[in-house]
């Protein structure tokens, strides 16, 4: 089974993913860091969003192909705004998890972090995104879980019982 984390900024992808060891994971923000060779906020600030996009959907699919039977991607918080990335997942039989959190709390988490560069958005605008996002989430998700980290389950073997 491949998993997919998707969830808005700060949700814990990252934390999530590095609390499992003995199944291969995949940071598609660090992934697209290491082939660009520059942090993301400064990559995206440079290139523009589109450039970005266009590399995170290409980085996704060889990141799904080349993982193997079995892993865990964390996605990027914006990685699922473009419909065709939600369709290639389905398609090539990856779960995906939804992990939920807060507003407030994942704008607290992430407050004043540079290398976030949606945080450029007034908070209202942040907030519009959040919901519009939160709704893909919660349609394409194949499981959801809180973003605390006492009921993450606390192996892979666990978390493939969930789905
Ligand atoms: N469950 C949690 N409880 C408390 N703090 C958390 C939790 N998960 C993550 N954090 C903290 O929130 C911050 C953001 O977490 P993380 O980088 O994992 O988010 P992310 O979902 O990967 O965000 P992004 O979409 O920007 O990559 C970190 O400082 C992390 O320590
Ligand atoms: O929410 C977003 O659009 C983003 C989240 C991060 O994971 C990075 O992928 C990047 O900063 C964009
Ligand atoms: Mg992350």
């Amino acid at each position: 089974m491949i998993i997919a984390i998707c969830g808005f900024m700060g949700a814990g992808k990252s934390t999530f993913l590095q609390t499992f060891s003995g199944v291969p994971i995949i940071d598609l923000d660090i992934a697209i860091r290491d082939e660009v060779g520059e942090d993301l906020g400064e990559y995206i600030r440079r290139s523009g969003w589109e450039k970005f996009r266009q590399l995170e959907s290409l980085c996704l699919r060889q990141k799904v192909h080349t993982i193997g039977q079995e892993g865990l991607i964390a996605l990027g918080g914006g990685t699922l705004e473009d419909e065709k990335n939600i369709e290639f997942l389905k398609e090539s039989g990856v779960k995906i998890l939804h992990l939920k959190v807060d507003f407030d709390e994942a704008m607290n988490r992430i407050a004043g972090d540079a290398n976030r560069p949606q945080l450029d958005k007034s908070r209202d605008e942040l907030e519009e995104l959040y919901l519009k996002r939160e709704k893909v989430f919660s349609k394409c998700c194949d499981l959801s879980l809180v973003s605390d980290v006492n009921s993450w389950p606390t192996s892979w073997t666990l978390l493939k019982t969930l789905f």
